[in-house]
C-alpha cells in the first residue's frame, strides 16, 4: 500500500490486537470473539446508557449527534484509510462511504427533535394522544462490504429515537466500527450507548437471543438473515433484514446510451462488485446490443485495479481468498454453461511486489448469457456483469421479476411513461430511473421478497426504531356497565 494505516485503539468489548503491517493477504488483527459474558456486559451497559439517553429531548440528542457527524467529517481521511485496510476498497470509494456516514448521522440528528405523536379529540372533551417512544437496546449486525457506513446507517436512526445500540461488525472487517464508537463517546453520548462487540456467528447468536434486546437490525446474506429472524422470533423481537440481491438493470434502445453505459458500470463495479444492490443482470434491447457491448467492454478493460490506497485506483481487492476463489468459480462455471468472457474474470497480480498476495480480480463482462445460468440466477458478489438481450417490455419485465430476490432494479429509457410503468412493475425495493447505485441518505433503502424487509435511511426508518404509545385521557366521569 502507498501508506500505512494505524489501527484505532480498542474499546472494552473489542479484543483485537493491532498489527503494524497492513499489506494485502496479511492478517489485519487478531480477535478473540466476544462470548456470553462480554455480550451480557455490553448489553447491560447499553441498557444503563439507554435509561439516560431516552430521557433527553430530541434537541439534546441532536446536538450530540451533530457533534459526532462533525468529528467524522474532521477525521474523514483517517477513517477512510482505515476502511481501505479493513475492506480493500479504493480510497476514493472509502471517502464517499465516510461522507455518507456523517450525512446519515446529520440527517437523523435533524429528525430527532421532530419526533412527535398525534392529538385525537374524543366526545365530551376527552382526548387521546400518541407518543413515539424508543424500543430500548437494539442490536446491529453488519456485513463486510460497507463496514463504517452500515454501522452509521443502523446507529443513527436508533440513537435519534432514543435507543442504545450494540453493534457487531463482520469479523472480516472489525476495525472502523470501533472508530465510530470512539467518536460517539467523544461527541458526548453516555458511556455504553453505542457498544461494539467483536465476533462471528456465535457472538451474533448470543446477541439475537439476549432477553434485554428489543430489536435486531441485520445486514448480510439470505441464509444468515433467516437464522437471525428465527432467533429473534423466539423473543418476539422486531427485525430489519437487509439481505442480498440479483438486481435487473434494463436498457431500452431509446436510452441515452452514454449514460446507460456509465450506469451499467456503476451498477456492477463499485467495491469490487461486492454490493448487495448491484444490477448484475443487465438486460439490453437487442437492437443496441453491439454498440452497448463494444463500449462497456472498452471501458471495463481500462478500470485501474490495484493499490487501493492510491487516488487513481478505481478497483481494490476482494475481501478474502475464499471469496475470490468463489467469484472465480462462478466465472469458470459460467464459461462451462456457455457464457462468453468478453473481458476480465481472472486473478490480477499487480506489478508492485507488496501487492502480489492481494485478492484482485479483473472486472468481467459476460456475454451469451441465458436466464437459467448460475451466473444469472445467483448472487456472485464480485466484479461480474452478465449481459442478456431482450426484445419487448413485457418480456423483459417478466424475466427481470423471475427471481426470489427483490432489492433493487434500474431502467434506462428516454420514454418517461415507459420509465414509470417499468418502475411500477418491477418487484424490488428500489428502482433507479436513468441512473444506478446512488444512495442519498434521505431516501429509504431495503428489499422486497427474499432481499428482506424494513428500511434503512429516509424518514420511514424512524418507524423501525420506535414504538407508538397511545394515551387515552377521560375528562368526565367513568361510565361503568357494572
Ligand atoms: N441489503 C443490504 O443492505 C446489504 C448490504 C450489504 C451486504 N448485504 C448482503 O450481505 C452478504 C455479504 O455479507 P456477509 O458475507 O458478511 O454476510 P453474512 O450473512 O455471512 O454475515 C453477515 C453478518 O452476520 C454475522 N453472522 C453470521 N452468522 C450468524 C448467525 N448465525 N447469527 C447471527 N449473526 C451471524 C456475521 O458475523 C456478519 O457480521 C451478501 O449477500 C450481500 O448481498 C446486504
Ligand atoms: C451502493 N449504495 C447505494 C451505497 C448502497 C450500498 C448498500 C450495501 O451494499
Amino acid at each position: 500500500m502507498c501508506s500505512q494505516t494505524a489501527l484505532p485503539s480498542c474499546n472494552v468489548f473489542n479484543a483485537c490486537t493491532p498489527l503494524s503491517v497492513l499489506f494485502p493477504g496479511r492478517v489485519l488483527c487478531d480477535m478473540i470473539p466476544c462470548g456470553e459474558e462480554e455480550v451480557d456486559e455490553a448489553i447491560k451497559s447499553a441498557h444503563s446508557a439507554y435509561l439516560k439517553w431516552s430521557k433527553l429531548s430530541g434537541m439534546e440528542r441532536a446536538r450530540i449527534m451533530l457533534e459526532a457527524a462533525r468529528i467524522i467529517r474532521e477525521r474523514r481521511d483517517e477513517i477512510a484509510r482505515a476502511e481501505v485496510a479493513n475492506n480493500g476498497k479504493s480510497i476514493t470509494e472509502a471517502q464517499v462511504d465516510i461522507d455518507v456516514a456523517w450525512q446519515c448521522i446529520e440527517y437523523y440528528a435533524g429528525i430527532a427533535p421532530t419526533l412527535s405523536g398525534q392529538h385525537i379529540q374524543l366526545p365530551g372533551g376527552s382526548f387521546a394522544y400518541t407518543r413515539r417512544e424508543p424500543l430500548g437496546v437494539c442490536v446491529g449486525i453488519g456485513a463486510w462490504n460497507y463496514p463504517f457506513q452500515i454501522a452509521a446507517w443502523k446507529s443513527a436512526p436508533a440513537l435519534a429515537c432514543g435507543n442504545a445500540m450494540v453493534f457487531k461488525p463482520s469479523p472480516m472487517t472489525p476495525v472502523t466500527a470501533v472508530m465510530l464508537a470512539e467518536i460517539y463517546k467523544e461527541a458526548g453520548v453516555p458511556d455504553g450507548l453505542f457498544n461494539v462487540v467483536q465476533g462471528g456467528a456465535e457472538t451474533g447468536g448470543l446477541l439475537c437471543h439476549h432477553p434485554m434486546v428489543a430489536k435486531v437490525s441485520f445486514t448480510g446474506s439470505v441464509p444468515t438473515g433467516k437464522k437471525v429472524m428465527e432467533m429473534a422470533a423466539k423473543g418476539v423481537k422486531q427485525v430489519t433484514l437487509e439481505l442480498g440481491g440479483k438486481s435487473p438493470l434494463i436498457i431500452f434502445k431509446d436510452c441515452e446510451l452514454e449514460n446507460a453505459i456509465k450506469g451499467a458500470l456503476m451498477a456492477n463495479f463499485l467495491t469490487q462488485g461486492e454490493v448487495c444492490c448491484n444490477g448484475t443482470r443487465v438486460f439490453v434491447q437487442r437492437e443496441i446490443m453491439p454498440q452497448f457491448l463494444e463500449e462497456v467492454v472498452k471501458r471495463t478493460k481500462v478500470i485501474s485495479v490495484g493499490d487501493p490506497m492510491c487516488e487513481e485506483t478505481r478497483m481494490g481487492a476482494l475481501i478474502s481468498k475464499p471469496h475470490m476463489e468463489k467469484v472465480l468459480g462462478f466465472i469458470k462455471q459460467a464459461k462451462e454453461q456457455g457464457a462468453k468472457v468478453l473481458c476480465g474474470g481472472e486473478r490480477f497480480v499487480p506489478s508492485d511486489p507488496k501487492l502480489k498476495d492481494g485478492y484482485f480480480v479483473s472486472p468481467c463482462v459476460l456475454d451469451n448469457c441465458r436466464d437459467d445460468m448460475t451466473c444469472v440466477k445467483e448472487e456472485i458478489f464480485g466484479p461480474v456483469m452478465s449481459v442478456l438481450p431482450f426484445d419487448t417490455e413485457d418480456e423483459v419485465l417478466q424475466r427481470a421479476n423471475n427471481t426470489t430476490f427483490g432489492l433493487a432494479s434500474g431502467v434506462f429509457t428516454r420514454d418517461i411513461a415507459r420509465a414509470h410503468r417499468v418502475a411500477e412493475n418491477l418487484q424490488a425495493g428500489t428502482c433507479y430511473i436513468n441512473n444506478y447505485n446512488v444512495g442519498p441518505v434521505e431516501v429509504p433503502f431495503g428489499g422486497y421478497k427474499m432481499s428482506g424487509f424494513g428500511r434503512e435511511n429516509g424518514q420511514v426508518t424512524i418507524e423501525y426504531y420506535s414504538q407508538l404509545k397511545t394515551v387515552v385521557v377521560e375528562m368526565g366521569d367513568v361510565e361503568s356497565f357494572f
